[in-house]
């Protein structure tokens, strides 16, 4: 008779399970088209945002939401600024001002045509008294003059006192902050490409990072000139026409031409707000530097059970002696829990990521509760983070707190272990609370469709370490992840550091209703007050000699040493850590070019030592608790002010004291002006005697051959990429050329064409090419 069995699974005839695979299909189909138009949407919403953060798109972002009004430029203001112009970078200003004389009349190949329809710029340079609070203007520069409290007094004393008129006339700020804008404008205007200099996790793939950070949102306009300078006028016009964003503009009310004098008057008002904002975050300030000077560690009063978390959580904080909350935790608690976005910032080991990890928990066990979907097993909370090591350090922490939630895992994936393994491991044990590093994380996503579905049932994100996720390194990665995630959903954004910049891109991710907590303070430190801080100049040829130095120094003093040394690249990392392991100090090293499993025993092994150095690159910068640090040492210039921060907040965590050295060579000073705000001393140089010095020499003698190799290519492309450096390619390759002899290179090593050409070496004097 045929037609297969009469009875199917379940007790079912033929004719129903047909019927109940044909309803599965369809609900699936259905599901895909939902998916699909889900995608659809939000890449127009992300084109949309696009618009709003792109240069010429400022006026969006102006809180009385009025249009750009082209303000005169005050004439004195005008000529000081003539005058006062930094010497070299004068044709950015000329852009400005040709800019402003015609804006849109600039014909095709026609003279420097990248800045002229950069209103940002155009608007900086007629009105430059405008308060930062009004948005775009407050470039990152800008913001820190802002921030330091004696400066605020400045710039906004004069504007109360004598009222807007005269704050016009004032000329002196406005010429100091141009010049700011001016050389961080060249600084990032030469970061062009950056070759395999960074070491800081190999997450980070598709765009170099530094040399484009914030490009495409960023409130600086020179970075808008870098792009600019290979368009044409008609690209030009189009980004000027994105600027009024025309029919896409979703605002319902058309935005009216407000007059001169209301612009003024609004401004005034601003400004009074402005002023009332900063009295009541120097009050919050005050009383978290009170807390500080008083010696103690962060915690509050507050306790973990007033809190409103889990009874079964609070008893796992208590195990690990959590009772109370940290100043940070006390304050975005309440506001995680709500089930609001919250961006924090609050200063390095502090205790952010509990603060996290508390109410990813609590949203996971609401979720549970509620789900009804029992065929897949939702991943409900996603961490994600740039660094394997974080990530590893989140999941454990994440466990000590689950620790008596029956049936809840959380589980990491992270690069650098086998793809097949974290598959299967995901779908055996529990997973509710997920940590990733971004890379890993798309892989899975984009390879795997269960796991896709798995990540439909998400009601909790969380972007830690949140400015260098949304940086360009790893902007495009997120928001592919964040295109793959429900709109539903709570998320979280956690630094220490957090650029002006970052706020307007996080809108990307957060809900524009979304709540910044700010445990630093407006005008407040934004570096841990007990660590005391010093910076060290020595010529760079001496730089091992003298960590070796400072090193054996700091042994003496220190019982229960446990220092980590920053290195600029990983190569660099690794002929220091041979060098030094040479010379019988007890060293460990991490860099992105030692397997996974090493760099996590070492991790392990450091976290839980005393007396013992760790020589790292990037890779351990940010979030890496390591507890009592007694010393870091950066060696050589960082890339940015929030790289220095980070890297020193690996000691004086908790409240504890600690200590941080920045050693530089002469030319490097120049990054001493972008932490000019943060209390740092100059070190005693210390002397290294003949015999000290042959014994470093003599070390860097047994160091291989192709390490100095490589570690002379690698530090030649990280100071490529920092433009203060890498402007004067001539300079750069004496410079290079200098340090390949200090480490016993008797001539420097060949570079690739192609490599050469990339890095603009080709043709540089003292810059061999391979054959
Ligand atoms: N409520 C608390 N009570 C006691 N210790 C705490 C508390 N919260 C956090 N800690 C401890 O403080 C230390 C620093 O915490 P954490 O690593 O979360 O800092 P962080 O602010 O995330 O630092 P970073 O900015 O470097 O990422 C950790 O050792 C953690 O165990």
């Amino acid at each position: 008779m045929g037609g297969g069995p009469r009875t199917f699974p379940g007790g079912l005839s033929k004719w129903q399970y047909k019927q109940m695979h044909e309803k599965l299909a369809r609900q699936k189909q259905r599901g895909l088209l939902r998916h699909e138009k889900q995608l659809y949407l939000r890449s127009e919403i992300r084109a949309l945002a696009d618009r709003f953060s792109k240069p010429g798109a400022e006026d969006l972002w102006n809180e009385d939401d009025g249009p750009l009004h082209r303000a005169k430029r005050p004439q004195g203001g005008q000529q000081q600024l003539e005058s006062g112009r930094p010497r070299g970078e004068a044709n950015w200003k000329d852009w400005d001002d040709l800019a402003l004389e015609q804006p849109r009349t600039l014909a095709r190949g026609k003279g420097p045509s990248l800045a002229a329809f950069n209103p940002k710029r155009e608007y900086r340079a007629m009105a430059p008294w405008w308060p930062p609070s009004l948005g775009f203007i407050a470039s990152k520069r800008w913001y820190s003059v802002m921030s330091h409290p004696s400066t605020v007094t400045w710039q906004l004393g004069p504007l109360g006192a004598r009222g807007l008129d005269k704050a016009r006339e004032e000329t002196a700020l406005p010429l100091l902050n141009q010049e700011r804008l001016y050389s961080v404008a060249a600084r990032r205007f030469g970061r062009k490409w950056r070759p395999d200099s960074s070491d800081e996790d190999e997450e980070a793939t598709s765009t170099p990072r530094r040399n484009l950070r914030f490009g495409k949102f960023g409130a600086s306009s020179e970075e808008g000139s870098e792009v600019d300078e290979s368009e044409d006028t008609s690209t030009i016009r189009r980004r000027w026409s994105s600027a009024a964003l025309r029919n896409c503009d979703m605002k319902k009310e058309r935005r009216v031409l407000k007059s001169y004098e209301e612009e003024n008057n609004d401004l005034a008002g601003r400004i009074r707000e402005l002023r009332e904002e900063i009295k009541n975050k120097e009050v919050l300030g005050a009383e978290r530097r009170h807390y500080e000077s008083r010696g103690e560690s962060l915690l509050t009063n507050k306790r973990f059970d007033e809190c409103g978390i889990s009874p079964l959580t609070v008893k796992a904080l208590a195990d690990v002696g959590y009772l109370q909350t940290t100043v940070v935790q006390e304050a975005a608690l309440p506001t995680c829990l709500e089930g609001k976005d919250v961006l924090v910032k609050a200063k390095t080991g502090t205790g952010k990521s509990a603060a996290f990890l508390l109410p990813a928990i609590e949203s996971v066990l609401n979720a549970m509760k509620n789900n009804t979907n029992h065929r897949v097993s939702p991943i409900f909370a996603l961490v994600l983070c740039p660094t394997r090591e974080l990530a590893i350090q989140l999941t454990a922490e994440a466990n000590v707190l689950l620790k008596h939630h029956d049936g809840i895992g959380v589980q990491s994936l992270i690069g650098g272990t086998r793809f097949k393994l974290d598959q299967r491991r995901l779908e055996s044990e529990p997973c509710q609370i997920l940590v990733a590093t971004p890379g890993r994380l798309l892989d899975h996503i984009e390879n795997k469709s269960s796991f896709s579905v798995r990540l439909m049932g998400l009601k909790f994100l969380v972007l830690d370490e949140a400015d260098h996720l949304l940086d360009l390194g790893f902007r495009k990665d997120i928001e592919k992840i964040v295109d793959s995630l429900p709109r539903q959903r709570q998320t979280l954004l956690f630094s220490a550091t957090i650029p002006k910049e970052v706020r307007r891109v996080s809108q990307l991710v957060l809900k524009r209703d979304h709540v910044f907590v700010d445990t630093v303070g407006l005008g407040a430190v934004e570096t841990p007050t007990k660590v005391q801080q010093s910076c060290l100049v020595v010529p760079h040829e001496l730089h091992f000699h003298m960590v070796h130095r400072l090193l054996r120094e700091h042994i003496d003093r220190e019982v229960d040493y446990k220092v980590i040394v920053f290195c600029t690249t990983a190569m660099v990392t690794e002929f220091m850590y041979i060098m030094l392991r040479d010379l019988k100090l007890n060293v460990r090293e991490i860099h992105s070019r030692k397997p996974q499993l090493y760099r996590t025993r070492i991790s392990e092994e450091f976290r839980d030592s005393n007396c013992l150095i760790l020589v790292t690159s990037d890779v351990s910068t940010r979030g890496v608790n390591y507890p009592d640090v007694t010393l870091v040492i950066q060696v050589g210039a960082p890339p940015d002010r929030e790289h220095y921060i980070h890297r020193l907040g690996r000691t004086g965590r908790e409240g504890k004291s600690g200590k941080g050295i920045l050693l530089l060579a002469p030319w490097e000073e120049y990054f001493l002006n972008e932490i000019s705000d943060l209390p740092i001393e100059k070190y005693p140089a210390p002397d290294i005697d003949k015999e000290m010095k042959q014994k470093v020499d003599d070390s860097i003698k047994i160091v291989d051959m192709s390490i100095k190799e490589a570690a002379y290519h690698a530090w030649l492309g990280y100071y490529n990429s920092i433009a203060d450096i890498g402007r004067d390619k001539t300079v750069l390759a004496d410079l290079a050329n200098r340090f390949g002899a200090s480490i016993g290179l008797e001539k420097p090593p060949a570079l690739y064409r192609k490599t050469a050409l990339k890095m603009g070496l080709k043709d540089v004097p003292g810059i061999r090419i391979r054959k």
